[in-house]
């Protein structure tokens, strides 16, 4: 059996990266991953601007004189190009643009609010309240690596430099299909021997937070025929297919029998790993498919420590990656295990705790949760051990 860094470079090996480009509109841009390096073509701002509502000076005329006359007024927005002339001021605005020689802003409540002449009673330095073009984001200045992931905070510098589209790496796609005879959609009537299918749709919402093109999220029945159809649609449209269930030895287990009739090449068949130890992956026609096991948490586990490496590969983005972040355990234990396991569990500050239930069956325990504990195999976990832990998107 293959060890998870093993099955996490078979993966990346079998998946290209993306060299195809989107343009996609500011406002729609958050999730996608940036196409290329981004440099700024502008100055913000592009000229000297004032900090604070009152008059522009030249600070070496305060050494002269406290009266100024008061030459012209500039609003923000305005641009006005106005010679300096000595012991004079200009009104200005916050955010107006100040002229040539005036280096300095008093503001109004240091002065008697003169519109003809003003006098100041302070004695302002040399730029004070006065923006320097360039003062936030130089022209030539490198604002962000591709591969960077949109997030809200980058919306508002791209607004500032003034871009309206945003040229991203084309999203992977990918099907989600679960397995088993067993499944309802949600909404549907719950009958005796059945449960409602829950995987796909955290699964769906985890890719939806990076625009991932999700191209159907389909339940088929355990019948090998059904499932090598929807498979081999899905082959035909997504670079990823993700299927849950069916990947054990039980009779109607047929993930195994799948792989054997349309793939072209099995990827690995299961992974020292727990839970989720028999997920297995194949390539079929040009598309990967990846088989979690069918108990949800187990799915989940398999998902995130295996899917996010091969987005990874695919963005060319190291923010994909699973990044293991250390951690003190404040409460639970865990007893030694054979294989790697992945333990739910709540950070804050630099503290985890683990919950008590650790079935590969149960997630509603995972509403507590915001992390994985990564336990080495055959160590256990106990308070006051440093762990490392991934945290869950
Ligand atoms: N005799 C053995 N039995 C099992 C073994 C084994 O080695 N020998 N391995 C166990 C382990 S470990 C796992 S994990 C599971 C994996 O089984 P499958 O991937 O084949 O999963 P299923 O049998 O299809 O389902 C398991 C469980 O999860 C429920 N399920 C399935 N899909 C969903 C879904 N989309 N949403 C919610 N719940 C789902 C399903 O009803 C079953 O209860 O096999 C063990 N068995
Ligand atoms: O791998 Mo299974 O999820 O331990 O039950």
């Amino acid at each position: 059996m293959i060890n998870v860094i093993e099955a996490i470079k078979i993966l990346k090996d079998n998946i290209k990266t993306q060299t195809e480009f989107l343009d996609v509109s500011l406002l729609n841009s958050e999730g996608y991953v940036l196409a290329k390096d981004l440099y700024s073509e502008i100055n913000v701002p592009e000229f000297p601007k004032s900090a604070m509502d009152g008059y522009a000076v030249n600070y070496k005329d305060l050494e002269n004189t406290r009266k100024f006359k008061v030459i012209d007024e500039i609003y923000a927005g305005q641009f006005k190009d106005i010679e300096y002339k000595p012991n004079t001021a200009i009104r200005v605005m916050t955010g107006s643009f100040i002229p040539k020689g005036y280096n300095c802003v008093v503001k109004q409540e240091d002065t008697d609010y003169g519109v003809e002449y003003v006098s100041i009673n302070k004695k302002e330095k040399e730029y004070s309240n006065y923006c320097h073009i360039g003062e936030d984001i130089k022209k030539g200045d490198l604002i962000l690596k591709a591969g960077t992931i949109i997030s809200t905070i980058h919306l508002g510098v791209f607004a500032s430099l003034g871009l309206n589209m945003i040229k991203v790496v084309k999203p992977l796609s990918v099907s989600l299909i679960s397995t088993g005879s067993e499944l309802l959609y949600p909404g549907e009537k719950l009958e005796n021997g059945k449960i409602y299918c829950s995987t796909l749709f955290t699964i769906n919402s985890y890719l939806k937070k990076f625009n991932i093109k999700v191209n159907n999220i389909k339940i088929v029945k355990d019948n090998l025929f059904d499932i090598s159809e929807s498979v081999e649609k899905a082959s035909q449209e997504s670079d990823i297919i993700i299927t849950t269930g069916g990947v054990s030895v039980g009779k109607y287990d047929l993930i195994p029998e799948l792989y054997n009739k349309i793939s072209n090449n099995i990827l690995f068949k299961k992974v020292a790993m727990k839970p989720g130890t028999p997920v297995s992956a194949a390539l079929i026609n040009d598309s990967i498919i990846i088989s979690l096991s069918g108990n949800p948490f187990a799915a989940l586990a398999n998902f995130q420590v295996l899917f996010w490496p091969i987005a990874s590969k695919y963005y060319n983005s190291e923010e994909f990656n699973n990044i293991e972040h250390e951690k003190i355990v404040k409460k639970g234990y865990l007893k030694p295990s054979k294989l790697q396991r992945y333990v739910r569990a709540r950070y804050y500050n630099e503290y985890v705790e683990l919950e008590d239930i650790h079935s590969s069956s149960v997630i509603s325990n995972l509403l507590n949760c915001n992390c994985l504990i990564v336990q080495k195999p055959d160590t256990e976990i106990k308070e006051g051990d440093k762990v490392k832990v991934i945290y869950l998107p």
